[in-house]
C-alpha cells in the first residue's frame, strides 16, 4: 500500500480558514489587524516569489502587510534603522528578514539581533532559539513548527519513536531536532560528515530530510512503515526552462515503502507560510495581553 500523503495544502487551507475568523474577531476587539513586516533585499526571483506568497496569505486572512523592498546596495545601517522603527511601530507584530541576503556586505545575524524578540515572526532570534532549547514558550521557527503541526494533525505519535534528522542548519535541522526531542522522540542528527547514512536512517521511525539535495533519501534508506518528512526545496532545470520543484527524497520510490510522506511541492513549504501567519497572530495576541 502506498504511503498516505501528509497534505500541506489541505492543512494550511484549514489553518487559514480558522485564522481568518480569529483575525476578524481580534481586529474588532482591538481596533486594528495583526501586522507583518517583510524586509526583502535585492531581486532574487525565488525570494521574490516567497515574499509574494507570504503577502498574499496575509491578505487572505486579514493580516496587514508592511512590505519593504530594498535595492541590493542598501547599507547595513539603513536596514538596522528600518528594523528599529518597526520594533516601535505599534501596527507591526511580526518582522522578518527574507533570506538569503544578496552580496556579502550585509550581516544577517546582526540584523536578526536587532529584531524585538516578541516580534520575531521567523523565530530565529537567539532569544527565541534559546527558549526552544530550554523548553520555554517563545516564537518557534516556521518550517520546523510546520512539520510538528503536520505530525499532530495526522495523529502521528512522536513519543518513544526513533527520529533521524538529516541536516543541521539553524533554520531547520537543529530546531526540528529540539522540537522532536521536546515531544519525547529519541533523536539522531545526521549530516554531511555522518558515515554510512543509510544504516542510520534505516533505524528511523521518522526521517526528516533537510539538506537541499535531490534524491538524497532513496528507498533503501527507509524502514518499511516509516514516516518521511521532506523539507528540501530544490529547483531542477527542465526543457521548458521553467524548472521543476523537488525535495530531498526520491518520492516515487519511497512512497511505496513509507507509511506517511510529504510531497514537494504541497507539503512542508505550504506549512511554513501558514506558521508565519500563525506566529504573527500569536505575537499580536501576546503583545495585546490576549494570551
Ligand atoms: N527569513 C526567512 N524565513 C523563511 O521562512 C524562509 C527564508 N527566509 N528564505 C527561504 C526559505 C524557503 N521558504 C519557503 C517558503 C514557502 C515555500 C512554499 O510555499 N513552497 C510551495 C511551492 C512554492 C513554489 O511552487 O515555488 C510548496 O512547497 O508547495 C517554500 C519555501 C521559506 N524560507
Amino acid at each position: 500500500m502506498p504511503a498516505q500523503l501528509l497534505d500541506g495544502k489541505v492543512l494550511s487551507q484549514r489553518m487559514y480558514a480558522a485564522m481568518t475568523t480569529q483575525v476578524q474577531e481580534l481586529t474588532t476587539k482591538y481596533g486594528r489587524p495583526p501586522g507583518l513586516a517583510v524586509l526583502m533585499v535585492g531581486d532574487n526571483p525565488a525570494s521574490a516569489a516567497y515574499v509574494r506568497n507570504k503577502e498574499r496569505a496575509c491578505e487572505r486572512v486579514g493580516i496587514a502587510s508592511f512590505g519593504t523592498h530594498f535595492p541590493t546596495d542598501v547599507t547595513q545601517a539603513e536596514l538596522e534603522q528600518t528594523i528599529q522603527a518597526l520594533n516601535t511601530d505599534d501596527r507591526v507584530d511580526g518582522i522578518l528578514v527574507q533570506l538569503p541576503l544578496p552580496g556579502n556586505h550585509l550581516d544577517g545575524t546582526a540584523l536578526l539581533l536587532k529584531i524585538d524578540p516578541s516580534k520575531d515572526a521567523d523565530g530565529l532570534h537567539p532569544d527565541n532559539l534559546g527558549r526552544l532549547m530550554r523548553g520555554e514558550p517563545g516564537l518557534r521557527s516556521c518550517t520546523p513548527n510546520g512539520v510538528m503541526e503536520m505530525l499532530k494533525a495526522y495523529d502521528i505519535a512522536v513519543a518513544g519513536k526513533k527520529a533521524v534528522v538529516i541536516g543541521r542548519s539553524i533554520l531547520v535541522g537543529k530546531p526540528i531536532a529540539l522540537m522532536l526531542l521536546a515531544e519525547n522522540a529519541t533523536v539522531t542528527i545526521a549530516h554531511s560528515r555522518t558515515p554510512d547514512l543509510a544504516t542510520v536512517t534505516q533505524e528511523a521511525d521518522i526521517v526528516v530530510a533537510a539538506v537541499g539535495r535531490p534524491n538524497l533519501v532513496t528507498a533503501d534508506m527507509v524502514k518499511p512503515g516509516a514516516v518521511v518528512i521532506d523539507v528540501g526545496i530544490n529547483r531542477i532545470p527542465t526543457e521548458s526552462g521553467k524548472g521543476r520543484l523537488v525535495g530531498d527524497v526520491d518520492f516515487a520510490a519511497v512512497e511505496s515503502i513509507a507509511s506517511y510522506i510529504t510531497p514537494v511541492p504541497g507539503g512542508v513549504g505550504q506549512m511554513t507560510v501558514a506558521m508565519l501567519l500563525h506566529n504573527t497572530v500569536l505575537s499580536y495576541s501576546r503583545r495585546l495581553g490576549e494570551t
